[in-house]
């Protein structure tokens, strides 16, 4: 098998993604949900025509002469607290006092705040307000509908819900809420040197950390990760494990066991119990994953040296369960950043080099976090981009703007 490229390998991926049902769920559970079905509004926002000032409600007409030499004064008919519906009409030489939010009397003209009438000055009279100067029509009235009217569709589809939405929601009495299903995602770490995270690692073992990077990955990707217990390089301990996680999970993901060595199992019980669709991407780190489908199920064989397996997680599985999970934005987004390290050389395979993304007021700029071993984790930790050096190409030289894939937050 000869090796993909990185967007070839993407595109075969997703084709074979298809999004999960739907779900409902209680409005206060669903910030960063995906919304599976468009919402309309069921009324007008707001639905009457309200105050926006706590004032009077007037008719122009009354005002237009008014000065603060030569005040009108005015007639308070009624007093309308936020809540409450107004009772009567304005006519001709009267006001009505209103709160903000409260519904304006249907033949009010303007509102006009207490800041510009005799609202607490030793000589105003009760029931009469006296006001300096001239409104317009209009003037501090919240149409109905201004905001959101009835019908109108305000939320689409595929939208991820943050705040905002979340307040659009309430607002349309969206109690419940139509959302995907989120992606239960098994996690695989495969390797006789693997210990767990609480135990002390013996000569020649170490830690697994893939399983909890990717399981993080996984949830900042808005899947849900199940973690398994860490599988020795054992074909029987290999297929028994994916048994399990093909019956609870919609996708699963191995790390370990995808390159050449006499232990790599992966591929091999892979094509046994289910499809390998292709092996190997030509770029780096990463470049041994495979990938294929057991039962239907899509399972990412990732590598398991820690960068590799983070990267192949960010270029392969995050769009892949993206589209699983229902959102319209699969990729992260690039940004373009001028390159403050040396100059970098390109290869056969496409690199992937992390770097720290910084804005200032020049722009963005990158700079490497230092070596970039593939078994360097710690180089993870610090970076939030991944710079792309294109493969068979002239190399990026310093001072020139790079395209990086951004999935941290900007310095
Ligand atoms: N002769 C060749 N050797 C290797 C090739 C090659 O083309 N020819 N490719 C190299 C590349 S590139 C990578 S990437 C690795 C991938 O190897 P595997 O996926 O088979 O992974 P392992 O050999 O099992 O482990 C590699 C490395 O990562 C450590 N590891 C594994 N799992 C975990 C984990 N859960 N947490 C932390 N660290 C983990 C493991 O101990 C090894 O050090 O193969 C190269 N070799
Ligand atoms: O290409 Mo491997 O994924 O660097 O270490």
């Amino acid at each position: 098998m000869s090796l993909l490229a990185v967007a070839d390998a993407q595109a075969a991926i997703l084709e074979r993604m298809t999004t999960l049902a739907s779900e409902s769920i209680e409005l206060t559970a669903a910030l960063g949900r995906v919304l599976a079905r468009p919402m309309y509004a069921d009324r007008d926002a707001p639905p009457f025509a309200n105050s926006a000032m706590d004032g009077y409600a007037v008719l122009v007409g009354d005002v237009a002469q008014a000065s603060a030499d030569q005040p009108v004064a005015l007639q308070i008919i009624e007093r309308v607290a936020a809540g409450a519906v107004p009772t009567h009409e304005l006519r001709a030489g009267s006001a009505i006092r209103i709160m903000t939010g409260a519904q304006v009397p249907a033949n009010a003209e303007a509102v006009v705040p207490f800041e510009e009438t005799d609202e607490g000055q030793p000589n105003a009279q009760p029931d009469v307000v006296r006001m300096f100067q001239a409104t317009q029509h209009g003037s501090n009235i919240r149409p109905a509908g201004e905001d959101m009217q009835a019908g109108a569709l305000v939320l689409n589809a595929g939208q991820v819900l943050h705040a905002g939405s979340i307040g659009v929601l309430a607002t349309i009495g969206a109690a419940q809420v139509p959302v995907f299903r989120q992606p239960r995602v098994a996690i695989i770490a495969t390797g006789d040197e693997l210990v767990d995270v609480g135990i002390e690692p013996n000569p020649g073992q170490i830690r697994n950390s893939n399983g909890y990077a990717n399981a993080a990955q996984v949830r900042e990707a808005g899947a849900i990760p199940i973690i398994m217990p860490i599988v020795p390089d054992n074909a029987e301990a290999l297929r028994a494990i994916l048994a399990q996680a093909v019956a609870e999970a919609d996708v699963l993901l191995t790390s370990g066991g995808v390159s050449v060595g006499d232990y790599d199992l992966v591929k091999q019980i892979l094509n046994e119990v289910g499809k390998l669709e292709f092996w190997r991407v030509r770029m780096r780190p990463g470049k041994p994953l495979a990938f294929g489908s057991i039962n239907g199920k899509p399972i990412f064989g990732l590598p398991g040296n820690p960068v590799s397996a983070m990267v192949c997680f960010e270029l392969f599985v995050r769009p892949a369960l993206r589209k699983i999970g229902g959102y319209q934005q699969l990729f992260r987004p690039s940004v373009w950043a001028k390159l403050l390290d040396a100059d970098l050389e390109s290869n056969e395979r496409r690199q992937y080099l992390r770097v720290i993304v910084k804005s200032s007021a020049e722009g963005l700029t990158a700079e490497l976090t230092g070596a970039q071993g593939s078994g360097l984790v710690s180089s993870m930790a610090r970076a939030n981009g991944l710079l792309i050096v294109p493969e068979a190409s002239r190399g990026i030289i310093r001072g020139e703007y790079a395209e990086i894939v951004l999935f941290g937050e900007l310095h």
